[in-house]
């Protein structure tokens, strides 16, 4: 991926942070997921008073995409901190690796996970969730 793509990435995630709601524990994610057509979804996590109807920002993101007829994706950025302060790495929670298995290859899927523009590592979505169970499981 080109620098100045995985740049705007980083602060497209970061900007969602304003719009995550957590009001039980002010965790803050944001998410942009990049799609095969160029476009990218945004993402927030989104909390619960009964807690488990909670949504994370990158399935947030997945479940905007999917919704709107887009299921072929490149990568995706994830910044997270407790009141929005983001200092060290927010890694996805294995219910959305899954969710990531389920529409992306594992091979080649980027999973960016920033502190901010300058300070980031990205990860395959194999290297994330090696042996992973997807589609493919079902048929072959
Ligand atoms: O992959 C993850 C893991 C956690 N969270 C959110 C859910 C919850 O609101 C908060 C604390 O778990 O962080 C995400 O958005 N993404
Ligand atoms: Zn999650």
């Amino acid at each position: 991926m080109k620098k100045e793509q995985i740049k705007k990435m980083i602060e497209i995630a970061l900007s969602q942070l304003a719009y995550s709601y957590t009001p039980y524990s002010d965790f803050k994610v944001g998410a942009a997921l990049l799609g095969k057509n160029g476009r990218i979804y945004t993402g927030c996590n989104i909390e619960n008073a009964a807690y488990t109807p909670t949504n994370c920002a990158e399935r947030t993101a997945f479940f905007k995409a999917v919704s709107e007829g887009v299921k072929e994706f490149d990568a995706i950025c994830i910044v997270g901190g407790k009141g929005g302060v983001v200092t060290e790495y927010a890694p996805p929670c294995g219910v959305c690796r899954q969710v990531m298995m389920e529409f992306c290859d594992p091979e080649t899927f980027q999973i960016i996970l920033a502190v901010d523009a300058k300070h980031y590592d990205i990860y395959t979505l194999k290297e994330m969730l090696p042996k992973g169970f997807g589609p493919s499981n079902l048929t072959e």
